[in-house]
């Protein structure tokens, strides 16, 4: 035969093996996904609303209140109350959670994939719904939210439904030397109840992300929403339960609760692990809290990451990578790049490019096509930004781009809560700016001159979250990389490891600990429990009879002996061990009394 013969017949083989797995895995799975209904009567925009029709909300300070109040940041409009959960209340909740999972405890992947499935057939039809909630109650625009939430929890569903299953599986580990006769496994069982307290930067996602591992592992799940982000939590929250209802599950599965830092607090003590996402002075509280009943805790905090660029990357196609990785979600982001550091050769190129493409952003509406950026989320922040900006032009800063407070595209003055892109160079690390977490649309810009240079700046910081590293020489780029102490590194790009739902995402130093995405987050929310048994049916465990009690004379020799044979370095301390376990054995035998 010839051999363009066998390629098309073994091509032909290989497309419908190809077309059979889409055919048997996607295509059926999702057709066979129902559609649920869920009541979005009170959060959708009304068309006939104006902008004079809003009322204007003036936040009072909100700690004190009685209940949440949630507004929309950028145009200051009512959204709702809601009530501020006591802590029995939310033991109520978790309560409720528990009982629901000893069920779930014993669903099938099956079942659970189903489940995923019916949320992602949501969130594949309604993405404008729910960025559009997202949009008004955090500020960020419908593009932010689209890549920030929609994109995320889909990838992340997908990772779960293709594999979730293989990562909670058994897995078996070698038995070692002495224990041959054994095999060994490690099994991921639910825990029972995690507690997710979390922030408001990308409300749905936020929820989204620890549900689908809690409930994916068989767990259910108690979640603190911020005050920031109740009015859209409360809304996703009915995505969720209707889900649960259709794919036959309990909606006690899943809970929400409201309220400040006394709901979150009553949360750690009730559930059995707690995933923590949020800054690093509350973290701290949440650490505290959790020691008191020895409840683990996942903290993922703020950060601060570095952004270095060598002199022979291509800075045109750096730069909007930069300039995205900065400006998403008007910089509200815990992997955010924050401080950026240029090698001297290419530098003035690419303040000068970076600045262009600042200058062309238009900070506006939310909702609004045109918008490329939204409002800030929490209103004393916009003072937190101006003032890290002010200190770092008194200290010698320079302004490349300073735009002003709340103004529009249009040059019209915005109601709400805005900051201008900001890019500021001639800054140095005694600037707080180059020290705190800034969390707002801020560019500072550092020369440096050496790798290793690169490598010092990006330590010098209190924050371990991500980095980022530039160079055409991707050996170079690792290498700098390989020596930021960080929890997450990319090469070329920016923030990419979370597109990557099977990496871990999370940090070090005063960004936390432990990790909650990826198979380490999956595993994370499980018992893990470390499983032996005889391998075969005829052998097993049996105690020399010099080592039942009582013990012989000779038992600590022989057991020398014994651990000589199986782990002496060469092959003479070996048989001398062999000898000296039988010689025992015998000289024991000798010994061994009668028995009356
Ligand atoms: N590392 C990550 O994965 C990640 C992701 C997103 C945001 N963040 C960080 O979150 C921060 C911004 O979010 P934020 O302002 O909502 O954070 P925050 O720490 O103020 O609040 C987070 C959550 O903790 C709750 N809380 C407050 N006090 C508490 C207490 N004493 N006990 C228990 N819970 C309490 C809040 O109500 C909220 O739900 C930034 O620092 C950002 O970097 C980190």
């Amino acid at each position: 035969m010839e051999l363009w013969w066998v390629v098309l017949v073994l091509g032909v083989i290989f497309l419908a093996l190809l077309a059979r797995s889409l055919v048997y895995h996607y295509l059926i799975p999702m057709l066979r996904v129902p559609a649920i209904d869920v009541d979005a009567s009170d959060v959708i925009l009304k068309k006939s609303e104006s902008p004079e029709d809003n009322y204007i909300y003036i936040p009072k300070k909100v700690k004190n209140s009685e209940r949440v109040q949630c507004y929309e940041p950028a145009t200051m409009k009512y959204l709702g109350f809601f009530p501020i959960l006591k802590p029995e209340e939310v033991r109520e909740h978790v309560k409720q959670a528990r009982e629901a999972q000893k069920t779930w405890a014993d669903s099938t992947f099956k079942q659970r994939r189903l489940l995923l499935r019916i949320m992602l057939k949501y969130i594949l039809d309604h993405q404008e719904l729910i960025c559009q909630v997202s949009a008004r109650d955090s500020g960020k625009t419908m593009v932010d939210a689209a890549l920030g939430e929609i994109l995320t929890t889909c990838e992340k569903i997908n990772w779960l439904l293709k594999e979730g299953e293989r990562w909670l599986k058994p897995e078996y580990r070698s038995a070692g030397t002495v224990l041959l006769h054994k095999s060994n496994r490690v099994e991921y069982h639910p825990l029972g109840v995690i507690g997710a307290i979390v922030p408001w930067n990308y409300p749905f996602h936020n929820i989204f992300n620890p549900m689908l591992a809690a409930i994916f592992s068989g767990n259910a799940i108690v979640i603190k929403v911020s005050e920031h982000a109740t009015w859209s939590g409360c809304f996703y929250l009915r995505i969720i339960h209707s889900a649960l209802i259709a794919a036959g599950a309990s909606p006690d599965l899943v809970h929400i609760v409201t309220g400040f830092a006394e709901t979150g607090e009553a949360l750690v003590g009730s559930v059995d692990k707690v995933i923590f996402v949020g800054s690093t002075g509350v973290g701290r509280k949440v650490m505290e809290a959790a020691s008191r009943t020895l409840t683990p805790v996942v903290l993922e905090l703020g950060g601060k990451d570095a952004f270095i660029v060598c002199d022979d990357a291509d800075v045109t196609e750096v730069v909007p990578i930069a300039v995205r990785g900065a400006l998403q979600s008007s910089g509200q982001n815990c992997a955010g790049a924050e401080r950026f550091y240029v090698q001297e050769p290419v530098y003035e190129k690419f303040v000068r490019e970076v600045s262009s493409i600042v200058k062309s952003v238009r900070m506006g509406l939310p909702l609004e096509r045109q918008s490329d950026m939204g409002a800030i989320c929490m209103s004393e922040h916009v003072e937190k930004l101006q003032s890290l900006v002010d200190e770092a032009l008194e200290d010698g800063a320079e302004c490349a781009v300073c735009g002003i407070h709340s103004m529009g595209k249009n040059g019209e003055e915005l109601v709400g809560q805005f900051f201008p892109p900001t890019v500021l160079i001639n800054v140095n690390h005694s600037m707080r700016i180059m020290q705190e977490e800034v969390f707002g649309p801020i560019i500072s810009i550092m020369k440096f001159q050496t790798d290793q240079e690169a490598v010092d700046l990006a330590n010098d910081c209190n924050f371990g979250l991500g980095c980022a590293v530039f160079s055409k020489d991707k050996r170079r780029a690792n290498a700098i990389a390989s020596k930021i102490y960080c929890g997450m590194a990319t090469i070329n790009d920016f923030a990419t490891t979370y597109m990557s739902q099977a990496l871990p995402f999370g940090g070090v130093k005063h960004s936390g600990f432990d990790r909650f995405a990826g198979i380490e987050g999956l595993r994370g929310c499980c018992l893990v429990k470390a499983v032996t048994e005889d391998r075969w049916p005829f052998i097993r465990t049996v105690i020399p009879k010099l080592l039942q009690y009582p013990v012989a004379d000779n038992a600590f020799e022989f057991q020398g002996a014994l651990i000589r044979m199986f782990y002496g370095l060469d092959v003479w301390t070996k048989i001398n061990g062999l000898t000296d376990v039988l010689k025992a054995l015998s000289a024991a035998n000798k010994k061994t009394p009668v028995q009356k």
